[in-house]
């Protein structure tokens, strides 16, 4: 499943090409900063008319007026936050509205968290849940009759801290397993109703967004890699309706092929990667943490 590659309908392997998304219409949740931001600027690029959400209005208004000038077919916003469900359909029924329809939903949002031993608050889980997860559903339930008409696409962006447990974030991985659960359920009954909207999970390693880098960084013992190009692996496994795609590959995709035969080293390969030393008992929130964390 690594980029570039062709993939199969009806005997005839389709390439990637950027025309793909050209004229799609499309919702990035989280575009504000990170890989959600570049994604939004690739999708300019490209000409697609893409709706963007966060938090910060400031950043999301920047935002749109880079992908106008990117050469976006048209590019809108919506501030609000993913903890509201009510939000997270209003996003979706303002596809239908302004856009007429919904050809690729990316859900990539996370809410805020803390890189260090997991201190047993179960509220704050209760509260990850629900913006990392329920609201993934909440708009997917809200998109699906406009995706099923445009036989579109759902792009769930995940961690390899969905696939494996990877200390420090246990909060965070709860919620990226649970997609892993109900995307993956779901494919399979879309398989058997034959719904033509395809789910492509994204299993990330570590990218080098301000978020990561802050949390993170200094502690771990492997190299960040580029937000922009994971933004693009991420659209291109999308626009192929890939069913998983696996972004570095090698440092991905190979660690998890152990996970069934050799669970055991897999644990101790991901433990070498952080510098135990320096994680202490503090917290280290991924980004400054506001402070109604609890
Ligand atoms: N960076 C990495 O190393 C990895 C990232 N990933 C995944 O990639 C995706 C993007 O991560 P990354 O770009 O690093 O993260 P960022 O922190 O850069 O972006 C997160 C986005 O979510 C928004 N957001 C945060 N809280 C809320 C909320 N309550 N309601 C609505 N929006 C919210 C933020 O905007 P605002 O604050 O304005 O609301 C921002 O736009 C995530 O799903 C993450 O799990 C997976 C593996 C590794
Ligand atoms: C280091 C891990 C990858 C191992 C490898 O590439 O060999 C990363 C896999 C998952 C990452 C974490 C993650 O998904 C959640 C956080 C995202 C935040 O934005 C901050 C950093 C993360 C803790 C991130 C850290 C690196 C990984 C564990």
């Amino acid at each position: 499943e690594g980029s570039g590659h062709p993939i199969w309908v009806s005997q005839i392997p389709v390439p990637w090409s950027p025309e793909m998304l050209k004229g799609k219409r499309v919702i990035v949740t989280g575009a504000s900063t990170g890989i959600g931001e570049e994604m939004a600027y690739h999708l300019a690029r490209m000409g697609s008319h893409i709706l963007i959400t966060a938090r910060t209005e400031s950043k999301l208004q920047k935002v749109v007026e880079r992908c106008r000038e990117l050469g976006a077919a048209s590019a809108q916003y919506i501030s609000g936050t993913m903890e509201d469900m009510a939000f997270a359909e209003h996003v979706v029924k303002e596809a239908q509205t302004s856009l007429g329809g919904l050809d690729m939903l990316i859900l990539n949002h996370v809410g805020t968290s803390y890189f260090g031993y997991f201190d047993g608050d179960v509220g704050h889980v209760r509260k990850l849940l629900e913006i990392n997860f329920l609201s993934y559903v909440a708009m997917t339930v809200s998109a699906l009759p406009m995706l099923k008409e445009s036989e579109g696409s759902i792009v769930v962006v995940s961690s390899m801290a969905g696939k494996v447990g990877f200390p420090f974030t246990v909060p965070y991985s709860a919620t990226k397993f649970a997609l892993d659960g109900f995307f993956s359920s779901l494919r399979q009954e879309f398989h058997i109703q034959n719904i033509n909207v395809s789910i492509t999970l994204c299993i990330l390693g570590f990218i080098d967004t301000d978020r990561a880098l802050r949390a993170a960084a200094d502690v771990l013992l492997v190299p960040p890699a580029p937000r922009a190009e994971c933004a693009l692996e991420i659209l291109k496994g999308g626009a192929l309706r890939r069913r998983e795609l696996y972004y570095r590959y090698g440092s991905t995709r190979l660690p998890l092929l152990l996970r069934d035969c050799a669970a055991e080293l897999l644990d101790r390969l991901v433990r070498s990667r952080y510098r135990l030393d320096r994680i202490g008992t503090g917290q280290r929130r991924h980004p400054p943490a506001p402070p109604d964390r609890r």
